[in-house]
C-alpha cells in the first residue's frame, strides 16, 4: 500500500491522543526523570528513502532511558561471535516487570532476554569486558548513527539513578552469585545509568534507528551497522521483548517491532520502511508510555502497516 504520510497527517493523530495525558504516571522512582513535564508529546517517523516527519515536541531532548538497551545489544553483537551472547541470556519474553528479580533466581542467573535490566546489565558486562572506554564508545555510535555530533549524557539523571540503584544492583550481585557476571558491579552499573541518561530527541532516535528497518545499513552508508540477520534478529527480540510484560497486548495494537523507556519514549520499526519515535512521559502500570504506544496504535491503523 502507497505510503501517504506528512507533517499535518502527525498532527492529527498527536491531536486525537491528547485527551489521554492525565491517565498515566511520570516515573518518579528516579527522581530527576519525575521533574519533566508530563505534557509533553512528539513524534518523528524517517523513511529508508530518505524522508522525515515530526509533530509536537519531536525535537525536545529526553531520557532515553532503556531505548539505549537495544543500542547496547548491537555493540555487544558486534564484538561478540556467534552464540556467546546466548549463552549468558535468553531470547524469550519474560512476562515480568522491566526490574524484576523473580524469574532471575528461579532460572540460575541467566536473564530471559536482553531487554529486561538483568539482560541489559548481562550485556553492559560483556561490554565492559571488551571495550577500554564503554561510554565514549557509546556516544561515538549514536552520534554516528544519529549524524547528530552532539548528543551526550545528562549527567544529573544517570547520577540521581545511581543514588536509587538497591535493584540494580540486587539484580547485578544476584547474577554475580550465579557466575554470570564478571566485572565490578559499580563500574558497570555507572556505565549502564549513563547509556540510560542518554539525551535525544524523537527525530533524532528516528534517525538513529533507521537502520533497523533498512537491513542493518544507515541509508546514505555503504557500511553495514549490522547484518539483514542481525537486524532480523534484533527486530524479533523488539517484538518480542521490547514492551516487558506487555510486548504481547502492543503486538495486538500496533504490529510492529519497539522498545519503550521510563524516559516515556518508544521506538518502533516498520521493516523496509520507517524508524518511528514518540515521547509522552507518562507510563502505563508495566512502565510504557500510555499516549506514545496510543500514537503508534492510530498511525499503524492509518498507515495500513502491521508485521503480521
Ligand atoms: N524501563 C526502563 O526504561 C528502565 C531503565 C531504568 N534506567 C532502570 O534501570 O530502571
Amino acid at each position: 500500500m502507497a505510503l501517504v504520510l506528512d507533517n499535518s497527517v502527525l498532527d492529527a493523530i498527536l491531536a486525537q491522543v491528547r485527551p489521554l495525558l492525565g491517565q498515566g504516571k511520570v516515573a518518579n522512582y528516579i527522581p530527576a526523570l519525575a521533574e519533566v513535564p508530563a505534557s509533553k508529546l512528539g513524534i518523528a517517523i524517517c523513511t529508508v528513502d530518505g524522508g522525515c516527519f515530526t509533530s509536537g515536541d519531536a525535537l525536545e531532548r529526553f531520557s532515553i532511558q532503556s531505548i539505549s538497551k537495544v543500542l547496547s545489544l548491537v555493540l555487544a553483537m558486534d564484538r561478540y561471535e556467534g552464540d556467546e551472547i546466548w549463552r549468558r541470556v535468553g531470547k524469550d519474553p519474560s512476562g515480568q516487570p522491566f526490574n524484576s528479580l523473580v524469574q532471575l533466581e528461579l532460572e540460575q542467573g541467566i536473564p530471559r532476554n536482553p531487554f529486561i535490566n538483568a539482560g541489559a546489565l548481562v550485556v553492559c558486562d560483556m561490554l565492559q569486558s571488551r571495550l577500554s572506554a564503554p561510554r565514549q564508545r557509546m556516544l561515538e555510535f549514536v552520534r554516528m548513527l544519529s549524524g547528530v555530533s552532539d548528543i551526550s549524557y545528562d549527567a544529573r539523571v544517570a547520577r540521581s539513578e545511581f543514588e536509587h540503584s538497591a535493584r540494580n544492583a540486587a539484580i547485578a550481585y544476584l547474577m554475580k552469585s550465579f557466575g554470570n557476571f564478571d566485572n565490578d558491579v559499580i563500574g558497570v552499573l555507572q556505565n549502564y545509568f549513563h547509556y540510560c541518561a542518554l539525551k535525544m530527541s524523537c527525530l533524532e532516535l528516528a534517525k538513529t534507528f533507521l537502520f533497523l528497518a533498512n537491513q542493518g545499513r544507515l541509508p546514505d552508508g555503504d557500511r553495514p551497522v549490522i547484518s539483514p540477520l542481525q537486524t532480523r534478529q534484533i527486530n524479533a527480540l523488539m517484538a518480542t521483548s521490547g514492551l516487558y510484560e506487555n510486548a504481547g497486548e502492543f503486538a495486538w495494537r500496533v504490529g510492529m517491532p519497539g522498545k519503550s523507556g521510563v524516559g516515556g519514549g518508544i521506538v518502533a520499526i516498520v521493516p523496509h520502511e520507517m524508524s518511528i519515535a514518540v515521547w509522552s512521559p507518562e507510563l502505563d502500570g508495566a512502565g510504557n508510555s500510555l499516549a506514545g504506544i496510543a500514537v503508534l496504535e492510530i498511525l499503524a491503523q492509518n498507515i495500513g502497516r502491521s508485521i503480521f
